[in-house]
Order: structure tokens, then sequence, then C-alpha cells
């Protein structure tokens, strides 16, 4: 039975810097490759495409890409590639790239998702339109969407909004989010941003100077205090909902979670029965025996400890909680930590003092 996951074991020379890695990906999910600039990152993503030469082993899903006297051209990989600057051909409009990736796709006779893809990228609009008439951030999307129709079992992306601006990030970050959860493709993402990949990672490889220091799922590897970065700092949850009711007086919506209480947020432009995506953020939420009681929005969910871990902070404590089918991590100092009495199955009180709609 083929085993779902992506093994690298392998070196790369590039006098002087050195790479090595022996890691195992799941191949569902969100993979980050995380670290500082210059930790080999970039070189990693492309070994395991095949575009920078390598010793040692790659497979995939049971299959050897690279090893075992096995080199697999990157065209013989079946991935797509995503690079930092958007690589559209700039001589056709967004439609004819399109075209292009699905004529060669992995897949021939199976029907693309080309008009779900255009959806989820929201690039109707911008289908006649070549490269050089389209803001950073569309020719990021139609760049993602286009790598999508060549039908991949696996997306590689580096830095993909590293040359977006803050704002274009916050825009591009959702259609990365729907990505990730309404396709069942794994993805290797490459980013030097702790938010980045706190927010989009399920599992995390931390490199430094081309040495694997940290790996493991987002919550083991923001408590390892080996983790470059602060990682902990920008930790969250993302959290899915429908909008229950809106007040127009104070522009407050509800939001209806998988806990029985509500979260509120601006309203903006929300209408009941909305879905929403609500990230918040570890920072931002802390912990009472009571619920507050002071008005009717205070976002008060209780909960269950599931775990308690010292913080890479010497200062902080990182808790996960479980609010019946929501799961959140909090980050809390350890004087109040101590002050509560926390312990692993104690019913607590989380309280949400922000929730980003995003
Ligand atoms: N073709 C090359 N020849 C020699 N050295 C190289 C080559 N390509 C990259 N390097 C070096 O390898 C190291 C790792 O580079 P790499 O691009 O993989 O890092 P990165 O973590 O992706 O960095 P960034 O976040 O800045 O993109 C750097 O020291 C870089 O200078």
């Amino acid at each position: 039975m083929a085993v779902s996951e992506l093994i690298a074991r392998l070196r790369v020379r590039l006098d002087p810097f050195e790479l090595n890695t022996d890691i195992t990906l799941p191949a569902k999910g969100v993979s980050v490759i995380f670290g500082p600039s210059g930790s080999g990152k970039t070189t990693l993503l492309r070994a395991i495409a095949g575009l920078q030469p390598c010793d040692g082993e790659i497979w995939f899903n049971g299959n050897y890409w690279q090893g075992n006297g096995r080199h697999r051209k990157t065209a013989e990989r079946p991935l797509s590639y995503v690079f930092q600057e958007a690589s559209l051909f700039p001589h056709m409009t967004v439609a004819e790239n399109l075209d292009f990736a699905e004529r060669y796709t992995l897949r021939p006779g199976n029907a693309s998702k080309r008009d779900d893809l255009i959806e989820l990228f929201d690039i109707a609009d911008l289908m006649s339109r070549r490269p050089d008439r389209l803001s950073g951030g569309e020719r990021q999307r139609a760049a993602i969407a286009r790598a999508l129709l060549r039908q991949p079992d696996i997306l590689l992306m580096d830095e993909p909004l590293a040359s977006l601006d803050d704002a274009r990030k916050h825009e591009i970050l959702p259609y990365l989010e729907r990505l990730k959860n309404e396709f069942e493709l794994p993805i290797i993402y490459v980013t030097h941003s702790a938010y980045e990949a706190a927010r989009l990672g399920d599992y995390i490889v931390a490199l430094d100077k081309g040495t694997v220091v940290s790996q493991g799922e987002l919550y083991d590897v923001i408590s390892d205090p080996k983790f470059p970065g602060d990682i902990s700092r920008e930790a969250g949850t993302v959290v899915t909902g429908i909008v229950d009711s809106v007040d127009a007086q104070w522009h407050l919506a509800q939001i209806r979670t998988g806990s029985s209480a509500l979260i509120t947020v601006p309203a903006n432009n929300l209408n009941p029965g909305d879905a929403v995506r609500l990230w918040i953020r570890a920072s931002d939420i802390s912990l009472s025996h009571e619920p507050l009681k002071e008005n009717s929005i205070s976002n008060s969910l209780p909960c269950q400890i599931e775990d308690i871990r010292h913080d890479p902070n010497p200062a902080l404590m990182i808790v996960k909680l479980r609010a019946e089918k929501i799961e959140l991590i909090t980050r809390i100092t350890r004087q109040s930590a101590s002050h509560l009495g926390l312990e692993p199955q104690m019913h607590i009180y989380a309280h949400i003092k922000t929730a980003a709609l995003i």
C-alpha cells in the first residue's frame, strides 16, 4: 500500500553552504519549511522538485523520485511549483495561461476543476488580461490556479507572498486557506514569516544554517525553544462558523462555531447565515474560573484543558483547550497559570479578546 508521506534524506553542497535534511512530511495538509534568510529553504524545495542536484533519496507516497538508482526529472514528478514571483507566461492572457496548464495536465482524461479554481481564486474578471495588466496579488492568484490545473499530487510553494506588500498578503492568505481546506492536496510551503507558518502550517520543519533544528505538528513546535524566531507569539487557531445574528445598533455579529457559546466580532458586511472563518491568536485569549459577566459580548467559552506546556519565553505558558468541537491555543503568563492552578482536564472559561475575520 502506498505510504502517504514525502521523505527527503538529502545533502546539497553549495560551497561553503551545505544543506542536510532527514525529514518525513505527511502527504496531507500544509507542511511549512520555515527559517531565516539563507537557511536553505529554497534549496530544499528545489531539491525536492528535482531542480537542484543533490545526493541522497527522496520518495513520495512510496515511489522513489531519487535514490535506489533512480532520478526522476522534475517533469516526471507529479508536482506543481509556485515561485516567489508569479511565473505566468507574459505573452499569454490569464485564460491562455490556464489553457496551457490544462493541455499539460498530469491526469489527461480527468476533468479539470477549472471553473472551481476560477471561482476559488476569484479570477473570472481577469481572464482576458495579460500578466503586465494585473496587480502582484492577482498575478499570484492566477499563477496558483494555473499550477493546480496541472492536477499535481503535491503543490510546492516558495514564499508565494514574499513579493507582495502587507495589504496584498492579507488579501491572498484567505485564498490559500480555502485552497488548503477545499482541495485534498498536500502542500509544501516555504516561508520566513512566523505568521504565515502559524496560520497555514499543519506540520512545520524549521531550518537553520542548512540543518533541521525542529520539526513537528504546529502545536508541538510552538513550545520548542530550538525553533528559530518567536513562532509561539504568532500561534493561534482558525475557527469556522456561521453568522447567527447581527446587531445593527452596535455593528456586531454573533458567530455560531463548534462551541455552544457564540463568538462576537465586528459585523462588517455580514448577514445571518454567512459562513465565516475567524483567526484567534493565542495571546488574545485569557482564562478564568468564571464566565465574564460585565456585558453580553464577553466571548466566554466553557472549555476543558487538554494540555499545558512551557513557552520558549520563560514568563509564558501555552495551554491547549477544547471548547466542545473547537480547539483553541492560549498563551498566558506563568503567573496567571499558577494563580489559576491550571491542570490538564480542568474545566475553565476562555475569554476571547479579539477574533479577526479572515
Ligand atoms: N547556486 C548557488 N551557488 C552557491 N550558493 C548558493 C546557490 N544558491 C543558494 N546558495 C546559498 O545557499 C544558501 C541557502 O540559500 P537558500 O536560497 O536556499 O536560502 P533560503 O532559506 O531560501 O533564503 P531566503 O529566505 O533568503 O530565500 C545561501 O547561503 C545561499 O547564498
